[in-house]
């Protein structure tokens, strides 16, 4: 067993820990088939923890945002409170430094100047919701600052919601409210739609798109959804049924929009998607703004294909007051009160305290969203499990559910001396966090892959030779599901990635029965193609005419001139034009880009 490196603390008062609470949390939560685990060993990784043990008086929390009064009741049981709203950013750098913890809402900027400010005295933030967008999660970790928030005690609020903006917009009720407060009494103008009998598409269906989708079942709507990662069955079993993005957004006559902002769903609803639209169909949003590229519901607006919105999230909030967008006399909005119920804003506020109370007292909380950690020789495996995961969730079709994972570790070293805990869990991070709004670590991993019917089984490969590196390589293959890029395809019938460590940077070897490598860094590009002189000139020469640098360029085939998988890591992401003319080179059959 290779010695632990001590690593160096910026923050004096915490101490590290290799085992306890950590492995009592893995042995109580861990659902999934281990073959060959070992879990008395100490495992091979440090988590940094708050103790207990170095406070001498009690710690201090600053509330910076309202927070219901039993949350702050229970934490004033443990903690001295200063309740301080409304602070500038100075006004909290200065007040940071006395402090062991933060809680926020979405209205305070946690940025890395107040981890600097803190001076190594705050341990953990607590985000009072469920986005941490405004809080520096790198600077947090760097500092060795734990971030929990409260994924679960807002749901049903933002359903209701959701609901609740969705007949208000049906029925003019804002617009109507002003015109009475006016003066006027415009019974003919404010005549609405009924929802009864219409198709509603929920996008995302996660816990709150879910529980919107059996509200509107409860009020007569024909309800589909759309979600590339949803399982069918869990849809079926409230009504809902599946379907395509494109048959989706064509057939609604609302679409309500629950989806996480990533990358992937960045500004979804555009120019193009819109004009796929029903004309006259009818938008709600308590996602994030960001889904939206808002310029195109404007003119969607005017132009009529929208008939109308009803917003209670924007890509910059609070909107400027001038926005043609809030402005419209045919959209309606709230200033982001999705989590706003007595109820939410309560058992948020006990979530929260539970779980800071908990971080300071050295535990480690199941919604922790970064878990500082320093790693030692598991380091670069660990970043290549992560990628592995999230190459091989992009790689599914929509519409099929991943349920039935299996990831094997090729390894010289023996069971007792290869703990594959943490490498399960960064899988499981890279599978659920490129479709979700959950943040996975390795306290919750087994436990977020359960509640979403997600089964990871692991076998490992034993290897001859010198067991200097933990493991040759590692595969992760998903069962059951269709792929967009059918290469990807092994000859069993999963979806097949295959990656190792290359002087310390993962790489990623295979792809279905293809050979390839490509350093794991930027994001990739995968072409399948009729092997033949000069395809790496063209794809590269499409991709220099827009000064998109290419990394790293691999070929791998089955026999010269035959079928070949052409592998290219970029640095920046190519636009949607250049990713449609590599798409028309003539002698590529099928493309895929995939962002790590
Ligand atoms: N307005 C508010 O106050 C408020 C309150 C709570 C949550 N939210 C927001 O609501 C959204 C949903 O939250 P949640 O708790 O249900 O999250 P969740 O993780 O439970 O569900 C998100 C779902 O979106 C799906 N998804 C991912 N990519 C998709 C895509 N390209 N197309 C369609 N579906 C996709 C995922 O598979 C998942 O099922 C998040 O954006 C969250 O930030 C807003
Ligand atoms: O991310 C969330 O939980 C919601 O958007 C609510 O944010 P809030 O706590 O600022 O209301």
């Amino acid at each position: 067993m290779a010695a632990l490196k001590t690593p160096t603390l910026k923050n004096p008062s915490l101490s590290l820990s290799s085992k306890s609470s950590l492995s009592s949390a893995f042995l109580a939560t861990s659902p999934n088939n281990l073959r060959f685990s070992r879990f008395q060993r100490q495992p091979r990784f440090l988590i940094i923890t708050a103790s207990s043990a170095s406070f001498s008086n009690k710690p201090t929390v600053l509330v910076a945002e309202k927070l219901g009064e039993a949350g702050v009741a229970l934490l004033k049981e443990f903690a001295n409170v200063d309740c301080s709203y409304n602070l500038s950013p100075e006004e909290l750098c200065t007040k940071i430094s006395l402090c062991d913890a933060l809680i926020v809402r979405s209205g305070t900027k946690v940025n890395r100047e107040v981890f600097e400010s803190s001076g190594g005295r705050l341990k953990v933030v607590g985000r009072a919701g469920v986005g941490i967008d405004n809080v520096d999660l790198a600077a947090a970790t760097e500092h060795g600052c734990l971030v929990v928030n409260a994924p679960t005690a807002n749901t049903v609020a933002a359903a209701e919601h959701g609901i609740a903006l969705l007949a208000a917009m049906a029925r003019n009720v804002a617009q109507a409210d002003a015109s009475v407060k006016a003066g006027k009494w415009q019974r003919n103008k404010y005549v609405g739609v009924s929802l009864v009998g219409k198709t509603l598409a929920v996008l995302g269906f996660g816990k709150v798109g879910s529980e919107v989708a059996r509200r509107a079942k409860g009020l007569g709507m024909h309800v589909i959804a759309h979600d590339p990662y949803a399982a069918a069955d869990r849809a079926h079993a409230i009504g809902v049924e599946l379907v395509s993005f494109d048959e989706a957004i064509a057939t609604a006559d609302f679409i309500s929009l629950h989806m996480p902002l990533t990358p992937a769903t960045s500004k979804m609803l555009n120019d193009e998607t819109f004009a796929k639209m029903k004309k006259g169909v009818r938008i709600v949003n308590v996602a994030r703004g960001g889904v939206i590229d808002e310029e195109a519901l404007v003119r969607a607006l005017d132009s009529g294909i929208v008939a109308q919105a009803a917003l209670d999230v924007f890509t910059v909030e609070p909107p400027p007051q001038d926005s043609k967008l809030v402005q419209h006399e045919r959209v309606t909005v709230t200033p982001h009160l999705g989590a706003s119920t007595m109820e939410a804003q309560e058992g948020v506020a006990i979530e929260i305290a539970e779980a800071v109370v908990g971080a300071l007292k050295g535990e480690l909380a199941a919604t922790a969203v970064n878990a500082p950690m320093v790693l030692t020789e598991l380091k670069p495996y660990v970043e290549l499990a992560e990628k592995l995961g999230r190459l091989a969730v992009q790689l599914v079709a929509g519409g099929s559910g991943v349920k039935n994972v299996k990831v094997s570790y090729a390894t010289s070293r023996s069971p007792d001396d290869l703990d594959t805990r943490l490498l399960r869990a960064m899988i499981t991070k890279g599978l659920i966090e490129p479709i979700s709004s959950v943040f996975v670590n390795l306290v919750n991993a087994d436990y977020t892959a359960k509640q979403r019917g997600l089964r990871i089984t692991e076998e490992r490969v034993i290897l001859d030779g010198s067991p200097e590196s933990p493991l040759e390589s590692i595969q992760v293959q998903i069962a059951n599901v269709e792929s967009k890029f059918a290469s990807a395809i092994s000859e069993s019938g999963e979806i097949k990635v295959e990656g190792r460590v290359k002087d310390g940077i993962p790489h990623l070897t295979k792809v279905g029965s293809f050979e390839v490598d490509v350093s794991l860094e930027g994001s990739i590009i995968l072409c399948r193609q009729v092997d033949q002189p000069g395809m790496i000139g063209k794809v590269g020469s499409i991709l220099g005419e827009e000064n998109v640098n290419v990394s790293f360029m691999s070929v791998g085939r089955i026999a010269p001139r035959k079928q070949a998988v052409m592998a290219i890591g970029v640095d920046e992401p190519p636009s949607k034009e250049s990713l449609k003319r590599i798409g028309e080179v003539p002698a590529i059959e099928e493309f895929v880009y995939l962002k790590l």
